[in-house]
């Protein structure tokens, strides 16, 4: 009992539900399931609900709770000692759950005859809240728990690497590793209005499900960010990432092979995930200029012999990826994406220009993020991420004056590394100094450009 009494009632009885996961999920699932929970009399107006254990056999339940454990998961595990009783409080009403086991003899003739651990939770509560408790507290339990185990999983990042099969042939498999990148919406440097309308966006269609059933639509959003180089893209995706605790997969379109290996990696994505594909311009023959030229080029190709013609092509072919536009199109649209789940798909560039318009057209790419270069809010942010430096003095107001009197344009990646400490023991105010000089060098660098600029014309 001891380690539950670090948490209050509400969460303690949630932390104890996380060891019983699979028991409950199979309680709450189908009606045939609820059978398991028996209704016992009320007496002197207190109802009781006998929940019985799927698993009679503890200790492949105790194996499993420590395999749990032991795979690093920072799932906190929790257990009721027998007979123990815990509390808990939903909408104003009190229940009581407490752990019991017995034993039975082994029905099985035998030598050595054994005997069977049942163990099963009684759940104690009032008999006037018996509809609230069954029609409404157990499903709670059962959604808190889900979501708990989504927090508690290990988070995975894939990336498709070409991989040789036994035959020789190449193909493009997904590989993870464990995703730990430490980026939140609390040091992402952004406008704070700006984040909140992106956390509220990604909650509102997080918790959407059944509204996308109801319109006929797959649970998929996408999400076009752009900016130049060092803006916070890739940082952003993490971020929504640890805000939704979704998997990440890190598509690289150029390692696949054809229309249809996209579809296929895609099919084997998980259903909470975000699916990026970064620097989508660099990516594939995908924009509208890079077609035109492909069409010059096959233009050209008239003038060469049919031979010739062939052994570009094969060279091509064993070289280029051939996903097409249309491809990709069907990627975000398709039916797969209806295959359960919330999926986000995040595009990345740093030239909205050089995209075909078909491939962010709203209702594709439903929102559209421009990360641009440092202001003063956003500064403020990486100085207490970098410094625990908060807003104070006359270092901090030269910074503001530069930044948004000057308006001199420098990424957040720069700030960041202008403030970084070179020593342990570095003072705050010689990083903001030297952050000072750097942005009064970006300034002259950028009055040399436009003068060079004017020169050509
Ligand atoms: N908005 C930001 N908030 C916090 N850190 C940032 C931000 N932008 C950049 N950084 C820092 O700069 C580094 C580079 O940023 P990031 O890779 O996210 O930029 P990007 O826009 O994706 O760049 P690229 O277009 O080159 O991929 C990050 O590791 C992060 O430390």
């Amino acid at each position: 009992m001891t380690p539950l009494l670090l948490y209050d009632w509400g969460a303690a009885i949630m932390r104890w539900w996380l060891e019983e996961l699979r028991y409950l999920v199979d309680v709450r699932t189908a009606g045939s399931k609820l059978s398991r929970v028996s209704h016992s009399d009320k007496r002197g107006g207190e109802c009781k609900l006998k929940i019985n254990y799927l698993s009679k056999d503890s200790s492949s339940r105790a194996k499993k709770l420590r395999a749990n454990t032991s795979k690093g998961s920072k799932s906190i595990v929790l257990s009721m000692d027998d007979h123990e009783e815990i509390t808990d409080e939903f909408k104003g009403v009190k229940v009581w759950w407490q752990s019991k086991k017995h034993h039975t003899d082994s029905r099985s003739f035998s030598y050595f005859p054994k005997t069977e651990e049942s163990r099963f939770y009684i759940l104690k509560f009032h008999v006037r809240d018996r509809q609230i408790i069954t029609n409404r507290y157990l499903d709670h339990i059962r959604k808190e728990g889900k979501k708990m185990e989504v927090k508690n999983k290990e988070r995975k990042l894939y990336l498709n690497n070409p991989s040789q099969n036994w035959s020789g042939y190449n193909q493009t498999k997904w590989s993870h590793v464990t995703f730990e990148h430490p980026a939140t919406f609390d040091t992402l440097a952004m406008e704070n209005e700006k984040k909140e309308e992106i956390k509220n966006d990604l909650t509102k269609f997080s918790n959407s499900q059944d509204y996308y059933k109801r319109i006929g639509k797959a649970w998929k959003r996408g999400y076009l960010l752009l900016g130049p180089p060092g803006t916070g893209k890739s940082t952003l995706v993490a971020a929504m990432a640890n805000f939704l605790d979704c998997d990440v997969f890190d598509l690289e379109l150029t390692t696949v092979k054809d229309n249809t290996e996209l579809r296929r990696l895609l099919i084997e994505t998980s259903g909470k995930s975000i699916i990026v594909i970064e620097d989508i311009d660099c990516s594939l023959d995908l924009t509208g200029q890079r077609k035109q030229k492909k069409e010059e080029e096959e233009d050209d190709e008239d003038e060469i012999s049919p031979i010739e013609k062939q052994m570009k092509k094969e060279k091509g072919e064993n070289t280029g990826s051939k996903v097409t536009l249309s491809g990709l199109l069907n990627f975000i649209d398709g039916l797969w994406s209806a295959c359960g789940g919330e999926r986000i798909i995040v595009f990345t560039t740093n030239f909205i220009d050089k995209l075909d318009p078909a491939l962010i057209r709203k209702g594709r790419m439903d929102k559209h993020i421009e990360m641009s270069y440092c202001g003063f809010e956003a500064f403020k942010v990486l100085a207490m991420n970098y410094l625990y430096a908060e807003e104070e003095g006359e270092l901090f107001q030269e910074i503001k004056r530069l930044l948004e009197v000057e308006k001199i344009k420098m990424t957040p990646a720069n700030v960041g590394e202008n403030l970084l400490m070179k020593t342990e023991h570095e003072a705050k105010e010689t990083c903001l100094k030297r952050l000072i000089v750097a942005l009064k060098e970006e300034k002259e660098e950028a009055k040399k450009r436009v003068e060079e600029e004017e020169k050509k014309k």
